[in-house]
């Protein structure tokens, strides 16, 4: 039989997880449940025989695998309020929350609870995500299905929990930087003479030609860097003249500044 998925706290996360998930032939939207305060921003997915409530106990007696998809300070609340079902059932509980680690959890669970924290980008909603996870007391085939599950939705990968917050700046933050690059370079573009729409047709694939040389072919930027950069050319001016302006550094700053935030 499939095992049933139920998303806590359908939000921002959590749909782009569900629409990713959905996306897959051999899942079943009768598979899924998903909760949030008010269900009625859920109503996209009752047409498709997902199971739809505000009721997060519901959820829990009914999955095998339940998702916590609601803000970091609200975590404690939902445990507490699903605590005796969790005692009482076989389940792999995973977190989604920035900066609430495994030990916070076990402590309001039993203490042998299977808990993984899995950290995804919203492009699990076209199965683009990269997850990276980690987790406590589960065994091997678990650790296996998580990582299928997520896998689902992208690609994962499994992390030592010392650096989930870090994961969280590259991936799931990471995402963000990226579009506003995106955006900055349609800017550029407009200016240079496109209309809003060409210049994001050009910029998408740039970007994404770019991501893909990178993966397919398994290259630094550096080195696909020097094929672009004709010497005395148009492109190493530009380059040099973001780089004046502080474009690196600027960047790493943002990873730096998005990482000390959640450290706090
Ligand atoms: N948005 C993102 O790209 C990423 C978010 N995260 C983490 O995922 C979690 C969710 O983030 P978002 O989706 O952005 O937040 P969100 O605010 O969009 O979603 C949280 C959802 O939880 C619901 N909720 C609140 N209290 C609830 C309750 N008692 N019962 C049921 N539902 C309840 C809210 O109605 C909301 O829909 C956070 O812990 C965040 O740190 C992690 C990686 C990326
Ligand atoms: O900005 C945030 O706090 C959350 C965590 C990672 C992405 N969004």
């Amino acid at each position: 039989m499939k095992k049933s998925i139920a998303i806590i706290g359908s939000g921002n996360l959590g749909k782009s997880i569900a629409q990713g998930l959905l996306k897959n032939e051999d899942f079943e939207p009768s598979q899924l449940i998903l909760t949030r305060r008010n269900p009625a921003n859920l109503s996209e997915f009752t047409s498709r025989g997902v199971t739809i409530s505000s009721d997060n106990r519901l959820a829990a007696e009914k999955a095998d695998i339940l998702i916590l998809g609601v803000k970091p300070f609200t975590i404690p609340v939902i445990l507490d309020e699903i605590k005796d079902i969790l005692e009482s059932k076989k389940i792999i509980l995973i977190s989604l929350a920035t900066g609430v680690s495994l030990n916070e959890i076990a402590q309001q669970t039993n203490s042998s609870q299977v808990i993984f924290r899995a950290m995804p980008n919203i492009a699990a909603d076209i199965q683009e995500s990269i997850t990276c996870l980690c987790s406590r007391n589960e065994t091997v085939d678990q650790k296996t299905e998580v990582e299928n599950l997520f896998n689902h939705i992208g690609q994962s990968i499994s992390i030592d929990e010392s650096l989930m917050e870090a994961a969280t700046v590259l991936g799931a933050c990471g995402i963000a930087y990226v579009l506003r690059f995106i955006r900055a370079m349609i800017q550029g573009g407009i200016q240079i003479g496109f209309d809003s729409d060409t210049a994001s047709k050009i910029v998408n694939q740039t970007v994404k030609g770019a991501a893909e040389l990178m993966i397919k072919n398994e290259m630094h930027p550096e080195e696909a860097i020097d094929k672009v950069t004709t010497p005395k050319g148009c492109t190493i001016v530009g380059l040099n003249e973001m780089e004046h302006h502080g474009f690196s550094s600027s960047m790493v700053r943002g990873v730096l500044a998005s990482y000390e935030k959640i450290e706090k």
